[in-house]
C-alpha cells in the first residue's frame, strides 16, 4: 500500500538577473527562491489499483513520482510504501518497484538491450529460469524479440520505449511508475503498451501509476484519477465522480465560414449558443451539432473551475 501524509516539497532555486550587470550581481550575491512543487499532499493507493496522475505543466506530477520512487528525499510529511520509506531505497523496496521515466533511460546506450537485462537480472537476483521465461514472454508480447541484440542507440523511439518497459517489468515489480510512457509513440505502439500493462495488472495485481498528458493513456491505464493543480490534489477518485456542478456535459460545435470563406469552428456550452449564433451571419453557418463533452474537456473544465 502507498501512503502519503501531508507531503510538501519545495525546490530551492536561484533568481537569475538580466544583463551583464545582473550576471555580475548574481556572481557575488544570488537571490534564493523557493518553488513549492507539492503542498500538503495526502493520498492512499491500494495494491492492484491503476492510477492516472494528471495536471497541467508544472502541477507537480513528476515531483510526486520522484518522491514515491525515492529519487528525491522528502523533508516535510511522510511517504511509506509497504511501510518502507522510499528514499532509504532498501533492497526489498527496489525489488518491489519498476520505473519508466520518459526522459531517462535505464538501458545502456551502446550495448544491446539484452546486456542491460542480464545485468538487471543479476541485480534483482532473478532465478535463471524465471528470467528467461519472463524475458521471452515480455519480448514476444511487445514484439521486440529480434531487437534485443541490436545496440540501443540504433533503435527507433518506439522500439526503445518498449525495451525500456521490459527493463522496468523484468523483475515483476509490485508497483510500477510510468512518467509519460507513450510520449511520441505511434498508435500501434501505444496500444501494445496498453495491452501489456493491463495484462500485468490483471495477472500479477501490479499497482500502476501513470502520469500523462494523453487522455487516451488515462482512459486505458487508469481506473482512478488524481488531478494535481499547482501542487495540490484537487480530485482523487473515479472519473465518473467529477462533480457535475463544475462541468457542462453538453457542448455545441458550430461550423461556419469567416469573411474570407475559410471554414472555422467554435465550441460552446448551451447557455452561450444563442449569443454566439447571433454574431455570425446566418448564411455563413454551415452546421450546428450537439455532442457530449469529451473527457479531456471535462478535466480542463474541472481544473479551471478549481482555480477560479
Ligand atoms: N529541480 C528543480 N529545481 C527547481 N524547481 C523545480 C525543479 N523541478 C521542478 N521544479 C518546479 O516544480 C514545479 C513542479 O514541477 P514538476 O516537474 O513536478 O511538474 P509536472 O506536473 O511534472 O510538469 P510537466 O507536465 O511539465 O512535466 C514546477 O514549478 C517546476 O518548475
Amino acid at each position: 500500500m502507498i501512503e502519503v501524509k501531508n507531503a510538501t516539497l519545495q525546490y530551492t532555486t536561484f533568481k537569475r538577473s538580466q544583463g551583464l550587470k545582473g550576471v555580475m550581481h548574481d556572481f557575488f550575491k544570488r537571490s534564493v527562491i523557493q518553488v513549492e512543487a507539492l503542498s500538503d499532499i495526502s493520498l492512499t493507493i491500494n495494491e492492484g489499483e491503476m492510477i492516472g496522475l494528471i495536471g497541467r505543466n508544472g502541477a507537480g506530477k513528476t515531483t510526486l513520482i520522484k518522491l514515491l520512487t525515492g529519487i528525491l528525499p522528502l523533508r516535510q510529511g511522510e511517504i511509506k510504501i509497504d511501510q518502507m520509506l522510499p528514499y532509504q531505497r532498501e533492497k526489498v523496496f527496489l525489488k518491489n518497484i519498476g520505473v519508466l521515466l520518459g526522459q531517462r533511460s535505464q538501458l545502456i546506450w551502446d550495448l544491446p538491450a539484452i546486456d542491460t537485462y542480464d545485468m538487471l537480472a543479476a541485480i534483482y537476483e532473478l532465478p535463471k529460469q524465471m528470467y528467461n521465461a519472463r524475458l521471452t514472454w515480455l519480448s514476444e508480447q511487445l514484439e521486440v524479440t529480434e531487437l534485443l541484440y541490436i545496440p540501443v542507440r540504433k533503435l527507433s523511439l518506439g522500439q526503445r520505449v518498449k525495451c525500456e518497459l521490459i527493463a522496468a517489468l523484468l523483475h515483476r515489480p509490485k508497483y510500477l511508475f510510468l512518467d509519460e510512457p507513450t510520449l511520441g509513440l505511434d498508435f500501434v505502439t501505444q496500444k501494445t503498451i496498453y495491452k501489456i500493462l493491463r495484462l500485468e495488472n490483471q495477472y500479477h495485481k501490479t499497482t500502476i501509476i501513470t502520469t500523462s498528458h494523453y487522455i487516451k493513456d488515462i482512459e486505458q491505464l487508469a481506473d482512478k484519477v488524481i488531478i494535481l493543480n499547482k501542487g495540490k490534489i484537487i480530485f482523487n477518485d473515479k472519473l465518473e465522480q467529477l462533480p457535475k456542478e463544475l462541468t457542462t456535459e453538453i457542448l455545441f460545435d458550430i461550423d461556419f465560414l469567416n469573411s474570407k470563406s475559410v471554414e472555422k469552428n467554435l465550441t460552446c456550452a448551451p447557455d452561450k449558443l444563442n449569443e454566439i449564433l447571433a454574431k455570425i451571419p446566418a448564411e455563413r453557418i454551415l452546421r450546428v451539432s450537439q455532442r457530449g463533452m469529451e473527457l479531456e474537456e471535462l478535466i480542463l473544465q474541472f481544473i479551471k473551475g478549481d482555480s477560479i
